[in-house]
């Protein structure tokens, strides 16, 4: 599936199908809004979805997993081999985010979109690892676009299947230290201000690391107005994977929830290929990852969680999916004012 075509397809959400539902929660026998954003999502999928008979009974969550050649400089608390170990414990359901899943009732689907070497996950490899951006760009324009048609055509395959709704996670050593770079870029913020410890590093590791982007921005001088040129620059094939599921879901009409730093850097170079996608996507939480908050506000999301989370795998889209549930039961099954014989509240 071509990225350009993709785009062509991305149209505004259906105005007829929120105004019914909104008109469905506004019969409800319950204080007019007040379940807040609870009442915003399902109008959202509804508008996404072109109508207000919401259904989120199959629900998958996309891994997309990669290396990343940066790992080299010592930008990480762990060695890039474990990238390749914790996504085939995907495959077995063996991971904080697959006992989440499993709970929230959501199918667990990682690609290895770049994994250093060959594993047991679904291969969709643009390669075998990106290359160290400190030295060369991460990878080809063409590999970009190439891992963006990976994320896209994995929407496709899973709409097929008859999801409803879709999930953003990630797994891939050094991932924070690539999405601080494409962040970095895209919002004009220094390093130093979107750069965390990921997964964990020490003071003196955290300095290098923010040194290590500097240098990368510096020597490939990503264009801002270009996603693509700043994925193939200083991204990776995860975050560009990630970038197509958010292209393929407005294409496609199926809304996605968003996970953390990773998958919302992800989100802010889909929406500067196509602007439009921003009304497909679903926040879940707020990263604690420096530059986390930063990101959502850059894409004008208010996050539903604040639990201090920074795990990635998709652990914070999982975490709404309760949440996601229990407002949809409420839209779908509580009686209206007209069956309880009380009058309506009036809007203010
Ligand atoms: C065992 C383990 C499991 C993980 N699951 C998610 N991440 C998270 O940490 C990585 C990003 O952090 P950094 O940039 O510091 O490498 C990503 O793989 C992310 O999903 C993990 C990290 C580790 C070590
Ligand atoms: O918020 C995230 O996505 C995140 C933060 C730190 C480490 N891994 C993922």
């Amino acid at each position: 599936m071509k990225l350009n075509e993709i785009i062509k397809k991305i149209e505004p959400l259906d105005e007829l199908a929120k105004q019914n539902c909104r008109k469905r929660w506004d019969s409800i026998a319950k204080p007019l809004y007040s379940l807040g954003k609870l009442e915003e999502v399902i109008v959202q999928i509804s508008g996404i979805t072109k109508s207000h008979k919401v259904k989120l009974d199959k629900r998958a969550l996309v891994i997309m997993c990669a290396d990343n050649g940066v790992v080299e400089e010592g930008v990480t608390q762990v060695g890039s081999e474990i990238t390749a170990i914790v996504s085939e414990n995907f495959m077995d359901m063996n991971s904080c985010v697959c006992v989440m899943a499993q709970q929230a009732a959501v199918d667990v689907y990682p690609i290895d979109i770049g994994i250093m070497r060959d594993t047991k996950v679904p291969n969709r490899k643009v390669a075998y690892g990106t290359k160290n951006i400190r030295y060369e760009p991460a990878m080809t324009r063409e590999q970009a676009v190439q891992a963006i048609e990976v994320g896209i055509e994995t929407v496709f395959e899973l709409k097929e299947k008859g999801y409803h709704i879709l999930a953003t996670g990630e797994m891939g050593i050094g991932n924070t230290t690539t999405s601080s770079a494409v962040s970095s870029v895209l919002l004009e913020l220094s390093p130093e201000v979107v750069t965390g410890k990921g997964a964990g590093l020490s003071d003196t590791g955290l300095e290098k690391k923010r040194k290590v982007i500097a240098e990368a921005i510096e020597l490939h001088k990503p264009d801002k107005n270009d996603p693509i040129d700043v994925l193939a620059k200083v991204g990776g094939f995860d975050i560009a994977g990630l970038a197509g599921v958010y292209l393929g879901a407005a294409a496609a009409k199926i809304p996605v929830v968003m996970d953390g730093f990773i998958s919302a850097a992800a989100a802010l170079a889909a929406v500067g290929i196509e602007p439009e996608v921003i009304h497909y996507i679903i926040p879940s939480h707020v990263s604690k990852e420096s530059g986390g908050k930063r990101l959502l506000d850059a894409l004008g999301k208010e996050p539903f969680l604040t639990c201090d989370m920074c795990l990635g795998e998709g652990t914070g889209a999982v975490a709404l999916f309760p949440l996601l549930d229990m407002a949809l039961e409420v839209y779908l099954k509580m009686s209206t004012f007209e069956e309880i014989e009380i009058e309506a509240y009036q809007p203010l």
